[in-house]
């Protein structure tokens, strides 16, 4: 057992992976204040279920026969006496027939009372495979591995609306979007493609299990002939993955997650799950007012983040990379996260934490996003509590709730570079806010958030951004008033959203550039009366030595006197000698 103390960033879960990955040990993470949860995992395969099937249904041939029809292992379970024992004539075999259905009426009655609907529905997806053909083997492709989203359910999903509708398929969903070119399609559920691999035959079917305490579950069931069970899974399925991300890469569809689309159906269910809209924003980074050097960096630091690859697990860090965006609202973050993702073709989660009750809560979720995908957190010091990384909790305080059942910074960071973070590749992640200087020093610790950026009040260079932008006015074709608009906007606080609104007024630039003139001049002349008012305020105010913004100061100082003199009376009794002493 060992217990690891030190200070913040020193490598405490760098080491705990490097551990586990040394001695090839799984890792179970317990939070100190958290819940015990317990598995219980039934491991009948595929295979042992079709042989309990085989062993039941085929009682004819020599004993030998029967034995071997029972997988090793389910050998050991059914004894060959008991094989012994069944009955061989017609009249017998009747008999046992109706026993049998009898008991499994019985059984399947105190199923329905006595077994919760996720292990009912598992049991009878197990026996589904009791009436498949023996010479047919099916893959069951769920939507989730563990707690991780499945890439081969991932894969299916856009793999399959582009192979042909087989005429045995009765239904499928059809929709389109206003960016979607053309109409594309999905399977409907129940229902079966069918596709040819390397002149093998398959048959793809899409089944949704409902569960309306649970939520539903969503898998594919890929059936073949069991002789191409190496050729499926070793040819077959990797081109499946590959086809579908040059699918991906050719219809050039970002998509925006929110944990705030899935249904309230969805929601209940306890893997929460992210719903999904194409990306339709078309912020690029030609079209982000800021300064060319800034942007330059950022393209740079994200197309060394992709290629690195290598380099990431050479140093044993998990490749992933932090950026805060900070600075006054509607001066572009949410813009450049829009650029971000569209350059890089990733797809962004956006989470909302007032909504996630829980550290589990925020595991589930992030466990289910993707690889190459933004994480983005907005206006992280609105949404929580940032000030104490200890006592981090949803503002909602309820004090009945158990300190186990709360969100906490550290569940959070432990997500950014803990040991959680290693649970997924390519991926940014993306804190904005509105006030840095409120944000917990932990997270702004080098290595969580990498890179800082400033996004200011409107430059000279941001409006030339944006007259192109709106008014297509380049360096070629600047009108007269440019020059004025820019000195205006060197000398005023302006963001790059209210230049834009003001250039969005009139097609004609004269208008607009006119109208954002007079604009800029009015907000000069605000900003100047508020100065001048602030200062007479302040020279209004009576000359103490307690202005407001010492008072805290003096307050604190006059504390900690108090508790140091305390401090020392105490010592004065216990040890008999005292020395004062004050440092200011
Ligand atoms: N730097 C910018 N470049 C281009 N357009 C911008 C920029 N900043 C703001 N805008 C315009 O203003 C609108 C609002 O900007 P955006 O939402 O990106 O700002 P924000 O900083 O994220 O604001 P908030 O902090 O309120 O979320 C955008 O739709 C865009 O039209």
């Amino acid at each position: 057992m060992a217990t690891m103390y030190c200070p913040l960033g020193t490598g405490k879960s760098s080491l705990i992976a490097a551990m586990a990955s040394y001695l090839k040990f799984d890792v179970y993470d317990f939070e100190n204040k958290g819940v015990v949860v317990y598995y219980i995992s039934f491991d009948f395969g595929i295979e042992d279920w079709g042989s309990i099937a085989a062993a039941l249904i085929y009682k004819t041939g020599n004993e030998r026969n029967k034995i071997q029809l029972l997988t090793p292992r389910l050998q050991h379970m059914f004894s060959l006496n008991n094989l012994k024992e069944m009955p061989t004539t017609a009249s017998s075999l009747f008999s046992a027939y109706a026993s049998v259905a009898g008991s499994m009426m019985l059984v399947r009655s105190m199923a329905n009372d006595l077994l919760p609907p996720p292990l009912r529905s598992y049991i009878s997806s197990k026996l589904s495979y009791l009436f498949t053909p023996l010479s047919s083997i099916t893959l069951v492709i769920e939507e989730y591995s563990g707690a991780a989203c499945n890439q081969v359910y991932q894969a299916a999903e856009v793999y399959l609306p582009t192979i042909n509708i087989s005429p045995s398929t009765k239904s499928f969903r059809v929709r389109k979007t206003n960016r979607q070119r053309s109409i594309s399609r999905a399977m409907d559920k129940n229902q079966q493609v069918a596709d040819t691999f390397e002149n093998v035959d398959l048959t793809w079917q899409y089944t949704v299990t409902e569960n309306k305490k649970y939520g539903n579950t969503h898998q594919f069931e890929l059936s073949f002939h069991r002789k191409h069970r190496d050729k499926v899974i070793g040819s077959y399925l990797p081109y499946v993955l590959a086809r579908a991300d040059a699918i991906k890469e050719e219809e050039k569809v970002v998509k925006l997650y929110s944990s705030h689309l899935c249904s309230e159906y969805d929601r209940s269910y306890s893997k929460r799950k992210w719903g999904s809209v194409n990306l339709e924003h078309p912020s690029t980074f030609d079209t982000v007012a800021m300064e060319p050097e800034m942007k330059k960096m950022i393209v740079e630091d994200l197309d060394r983040f992709v290629r690195r690859k290598e380099f990431y697990k050479k140093v044993g860090k998990a490749w992933k990379r932090g950026y805060l965006l900070y600075g006054p609202p509607g001066t572009g973050k949410s813009s450049l996260i829009a650029a971000m993702a569209n350059y890089l073709r990733f797809d962004v989660y956006d989470l909302e934490l007032s909504g996630v009750q829980n550290n589990s809560d925020l595991r589930k979720l992030l466990l289910s996003t993707t690889n190459r995908s933004i994480l983005v957190i907005e206006d992280i010091d609105c949404t929580v509590d940032l000030q104490n990384r200890d006592n981090w909790e949803d503002k909602s305080q309820d004090p009945t709730r158990s300190t186990s059942n709360k969100l906490t910074l550290s569940g959070l960071l432990n997500f950014i570079d803990g040991l959680w973070s290693s649970c997924g590749d390519e991926r940014i992640i993306v804190f904005t806010t509105n006030h840095k200087d409120r944000l917990d020093p932990a997270l702004l610790r080098p290595g969580r958030m990498d890179v800082h950026i400033h996004m200011s009040y409107c430059t000279p260079s941001g409006f030339k951004v944006l007259a192109s932008n709106y008014l297509d006015i380049h360096e070629d074709n600047l009108h007269s008033l440019c020059g004025e608009v820019e000195g205006l906007i060197k000398s005023t606080e302006v963001t790059p959203a209210e230049v834009a609104e003001e250039l969005m007024k009139s097609d004609d630039a004269d208008v607009a550039l006119g109208g954002l003139v007079n604009f800029l001049k009015r907000k000069r002349i605000e900003s100047e009366k508020r100065k001048e008012e602030e200062e007479a305020r302040k020279a209004k105010r009576p000359k103490t030595d307690h202005n407001a913004s010492d008072e805290g100061e003096a307050v604190d100082l006059k504390l900690e006197i108090v508790v140091n003199v305390e401090l020392l009376w105490c010592d004065a009794h216990c040890t008999g000698t005292v020395q004062f002493g004050l440092e200011v």
